[in-house]
């Protein structure tokens, strides 16, 4: 395991922010940390950074025990948190180098280390720009870049998305998705969870806390209602489909929706693969069948509905 919290706690004062927290995270594998504001996320996050001691068990990061050897821990983490001021009067490579000195990277290298993490974060063409002219999603990549400058295994990434337009998330994903593939073990956070569906293995949902689903975004999403909210969308036969789709013993709740229907399925994989096949054979010009993503904050919200209310 390359993160493991073992009834990781934290108090702060009376309040307990943090209760039993049991996390492993494979190499390789992204990890979305989803809750809303106050759930306890920034503090696991902080603390498997070494900026923060737990209160109660203990956190492992690359097989270094954060309290015990923090400096290995910082050696194999790259921690970008939810807010981080940038330096006025600073280029992005004036301020990357400066890091990376930070980092005792050699002089000599310093420069071809800066201009490759600007090209990786997509900001080649800003390398002489100073940081505070640059947009907001700009400077989230250059803070991205900036945790990579030692090359950490675990990239540790505090609500890297919030106030970024749409353009700019897409962006930011891509990069995770590079950072993927390079082998990087990424812990994300968010307070919505279509945002990390697509680039996460596992998620975890925190609230008041207390972690209350863990898993795949697949067994989250289908954990608590037992069903999944699905959608169709076809060019043709659409008549068809409906009176199928409501003889189906699977379908509940079925409704148009944009030029097409949403329902909840009840069944297993096997069963809807079946269903589609049915639709085909009828004739029905199918352009989408599958998870109904905007759904998946409803099932955020029906997880973590009435946690922490006595
Ligand atoms: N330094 C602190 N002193 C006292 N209480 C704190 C401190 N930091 C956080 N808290 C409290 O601990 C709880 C968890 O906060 P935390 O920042 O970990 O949540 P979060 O899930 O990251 O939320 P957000 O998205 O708002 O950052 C909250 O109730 C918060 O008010």
């Amino acid at each position: 395991m390359v993160i493991e919290t073992v009834h990781l706690g934290k108090r702060y004062g009376n309040l307990q922010a943090l209760t039993d927290l049991n996390l492993s995270i494979e190499p390789g594998k992204v990890f979305g940390f989803i809750g809303p504001n106050g759930a306890g996320k920034s503090t696991t996050m902080l603390i498997l950074s070494t900026l923060l001691e737990q209160s109660e068990g203990e956190a492992f990061v690359c097989g270094y025990n954060v309290r015990k050897d923090p400096a290995s821990v910082r050696q194999s983490v790259g921690y970008m948190p939810d807010f981080f001021g940038v330096y006025d009067n600073l280029t992005a490579v004036e301020y990357l180098e400066f890091y990376a000195g930070a980092y005792k990277i050699p002089a000599s290298k310093r420069r071809a280390l800066v201009g490759d993490l600007l090209e990786l974060v997509n900001l080649s063409h800003k390398a002489d720009a100073f940081v505070d002219s640059l947009s907001r999603g700009m400077q989230q990549r250059l803070g991205l870049a900036r945790c990579l400058v030692h090359d950490p295994a675990v990239l540790i990434l505090d609500e890297p998305a919030s106030g970024l337009d749409p353009r700019a998330r897409i962006e930011l994903r891509e990069i995770l998705k590079q950072l993927r593939g390079m082998g990087k073990t990424i812990i994300i956070s968010s307070h919505v969870l279509p945002e990390l569906a697509e680039l996460c293995d596992d998620i975890g949902v925190i609230e008041k806390g207390r972690l209350i689903a863990y898993g795949s975004v697949h067994e989250v999403s289908n954990r608590d209602t037992g069903q999944s909210r699905m959608q169709l969308r076809a060019l043709r036969n659409l008549d068809k489909a409906g009176l199928l789709l409501a003889s189906s013993p699977y379908v509940h709740q079925l409704t148009e929706y944009m030029g097409g229907f949403r329902f909840y399925f009840q069944g297993t994989e096997q069963q809807k693969a079946e269903l589609l096949q049915e639709l085909l054979d009828e004739q029905v010009a199918v352009v989408y069948y599958g998870d109904s993503k905007k759904d998946l904050e409803d099932v955020f919200l029906a997880i973590t509905e009435g946690v922490g209310m006595e």
